[in-house]
């Protein structure tokens, strides 16, 4: 379904962008979480936020060489080295950012540093279920879809430089017709530092 203009979105992610189901399992999942758990959640954002490798300064929307934090934890390095061994990533992430997500909470339509970051960024989701938008920065065309716990979205392409995503402050989505109500949701987001 393609609705341009005012209307619903389309139910598509963009060209460029792929969402791989149950890309880790439950077990995985459970793992993740109590590692970042038992880390230093910062509560600088309204949504809480962990970051690896590279700290992103929010206020310059930026990441710089003098921002670095250290390798990434051993958990996130393995996830990292399997994007490339997948063939997604062409060089290993060595940033990463955990977001976290209370029913209601939002992080609003962007496109992700190009100066900073890589050609290709993937989000791993964990816990709950969200509506991802996407929004074409040329025609305004805008888009949607669901990213299901444990799902992979990779941007890349048109979808990494052409369109802003997003996620809406709702505490429910609609997903296949049903009203969902959303539980916590964390998403790990891997990215490569440019230079
Ligand atoms: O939570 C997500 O899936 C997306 C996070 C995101 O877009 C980002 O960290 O840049
Ligand atoms: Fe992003």
């Amino acid at each position: 379904m393609t609705v341009t203009g005012a209307g619903l979105p389309d139910t598509h992610v963009p060209t460029g962008a792929s969402l791989i189901p149950d890309w880790i399992t439950p077990v995985h999942e459970t793992a993740l979480i109590a590692f970042l758990d038992a880390g230093d959640w910062s509560g600088e954002m309204k949504r809480r936020v962990q970051h690896f490798g590279y700290r992103y300064d929010y206020r310059a929307r930026s990441a710089t060489l003098d921002s670095r934090i250290g390798p990434l934890p051993e958990a996130l390095q393995a996830l990292a080295e399997r994007l490339v061994a997948e063939g997604r990533f062409a060089a290993v992430s060595d940033q990463v950012i955990a977001n976290e997500y209370l029913p209601g909470q939002e992080i609003s339509a962007h496109v992700d540093c190009e100066p900073c970051f890589g050609e290709v960024v993937a989000s791993l989701s964990l816990l709950s279920a969200c509506e991802m938008r996407f929004g074409c920065l040329e025609s305004g065309v805008r888009r949607a879809a669901n990213l299901p716990p444990r799902s992979l979205l990779v941007l890349a392409g048109p979808a990494r430089r052409d369109w802003t995503h997003g996620i809406p402050a709702r505490r429910s989505d609609v997903i296949e017709g049903m009203r969902v109500m959303r539980q916590r949701r964390v998403s790990l987001t891997f990215r490569t530092m440019r230079f």
